[in-house]
């Protein structure tokens, strides 16, 4: 057994799913952060957790040639990033391995293609969740997270963070200050300001702000949003949210708009969305450009085809591929998304296109009794992946291409065997870097069924 703050040696043996170094002292597991397999190091222990020990890297013996020196001051306690102490081929050797070590051990034997990397990973993200504490003076800080923690650790800029949308988080906090509000303890269940959730318009430079709150009531709330609208004319949109449950869910049920439409607009693939404070949106525009672009490379169109776009969001890889097919049905559980879909579709004009707010799964289930037909589905799940209710649905359907597009190739590489057992294989797996310096990777398959 290990004690905590007990200095440990290892060499890595494999970087795990979640991005840790693992190295065993005798039987004990001990996890360690920014480190590369096959690294010899020194390590603190932290803490148990249900894997093993958390460790903080103190020293590595035996560098890797990839390694460089993290451009953030806050890399080693921050959760955001996890491969900052690697190059960009570094990080792109990575993620490739990891994908071809997943489609091995899952016997699956698709091409694992060179990552789509970008060339200036920095500033990419479209959307943050920012929290606030106060200091041992009581000043009130912004910040992030820690990982496998509530506690929040304090920022300034943030590499991946469109400047803008810092510098409104600082003027926040200025107004916090200013106006008095409190920010919200989590044990005591006290404060008003829980969270504030930027959406940042690449496109158009549009920026939404939700203030997460407490309680029904917002106070200083007019002075509140007159300073910040003063100081950011980027800001179209400020919006309430009310979450008073006990709960690291960010967003509550209920909104109030406080200025603007409640929503921004940006354009993606030449097309114009609406995205609303609840709809998901996928958060490196540039990179979502690819995504889709290869996506629809993979397959091969006549015109004629009837498309499923399931889980589809707010409608966008539906809608960049319905002037090449017959019709397009969007499937996605959020009414929100739902509503910014159909909107979605009026602003561009497309009329090939419809889109049902359902499970996936129960819409899948009734489709198949009664017998629709699809020719291509498109299945882009969260991270926890599709279900069996759906895949058995989906096989029995008999789509002839099926696009599987996931942030989580682990639960993809698990629907993928089930489809396999029906028949459904690919050639090959593309992944494409929609989140540089973090240990994630979007990942694209086209299946077919193989004649049997
Ligand atoms: C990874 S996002 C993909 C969205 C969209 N395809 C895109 O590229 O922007 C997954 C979407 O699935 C939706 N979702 C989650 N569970 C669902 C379910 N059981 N049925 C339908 N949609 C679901 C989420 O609300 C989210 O919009």
């Amino acid at each position: 057994m290990l004690k905590e703050k007990q200095i440990v040696k290892g060499n890595i043996q494999f970087i795990d799913e979640d991005g840790n170094g693992v190295f065993y002292v005798g039987k004990d597991k001990v996890l360690v952060r920014h480190v590369f397999e096959k690294e010899q190091v020194q390590a603190r222990i932290q803490k148990r957790i249900q894997k093993g020990y958390v460790a903080e890297l103190i020293r590595v013996d035996q560098k890797h040639p990839g390694r460089i020196k993290p451009a953030c001051p806050i890399f080693e306690k921050c959760g955001s990033c996890h491969l900052l102490h690697m190059d960009a081929k570094a990080q792109s050797d990575f993620k490739k391995n990891q994908l071809i070590k997943l489609c091995k051990d899952a016997k699956l034997p698709l091409q694992v293609k060179d990552i789509l990397t970008m060339e200036e990973p920095y500033h990419y993200r479209n959307k943050m969740i920012i929290g606030f504490q106060k200091d041992r003076n009581r000043h009130i800080q912004a910040g992030f997270y820690e990982e496998f923690s509530h506690k929040i650790i304090p920022y300034k800029r943030c590499l991946l963070h469109p400047e803008i949308c810092d510098e409104i988080v600082e003027e926040i906090v200025s107004l916090m200050e200013k106006l008095r509000i409190e920010p919200y303890e989590e044990d005591k269940r006290c404060g008003l300001l829980r969270h504030v959730l930027l959406r940042y318009g690449k496109q158009s430079g549009k920026i939404m702000v939700v203030l997460v709150i407490n309680q029904n009531v917002f106070p200083a709330r007019k002075n509140f949003v007159n300073a910040l609208l003063h100081k950011f004319p980027n800001i179209t949109t400020i919006v309430q949210n009310v979450n008073t449950r006990k709960t690291s869910v960010v967003l509550g049920d209920q909104e109030r708009v406080l200025y603007g439409k409640g929503y921004i607009e940006d354009t993606l693939c030449g097309l114009k969305y609406r995205i609303s404070s609840k709809s998901f949106y996928q958060i490196n525009h540039e990179q979502t450009q690819v995504l889709y672009q290869t996506g629809i490379d993979m397959l091969e169109l006549t015109g004629n085809e009837k498309v499923l776009d399931a889980y589809c969001g707010i409608g966008t890889i539906g809608m960049s591929m319905a002037h090449k097919v017959k019709q397009v049905i969007g499937v996605e559980i959020n009414k929100d998304a739902v509503n910014d879909a159909i909107v979605n579709a009026k602003i561009n004009d497309v009329k090939n296109i419809r889109f049902i707010c359902d499970d996936a799964s129960a819409y899948m289930k009734k489709a198949q009794q009664r017998k629709e037909r699809f020719d291509v589905v498109i299945m882009d799940p969260p991270r926890s992946g599709s279900n069996e209710q759906f895949l058995s649905a989906l096989v029995n359907m008999k789509p002839k291409q099926i696009l599987y597009i996931s942030c989580n190739p682990i639960t993809q590489v698990r629907d993928m065997q089930y489809l396999k057992r029906f028949g459904y294989v690919g050639d090959a797996m593309q992944g494409v870097d929609m989140f540089p310096n973090t240990n994630h990777v979007e990942t694209i398959c086209l299946l077919s069924k193989k004649a049997q």
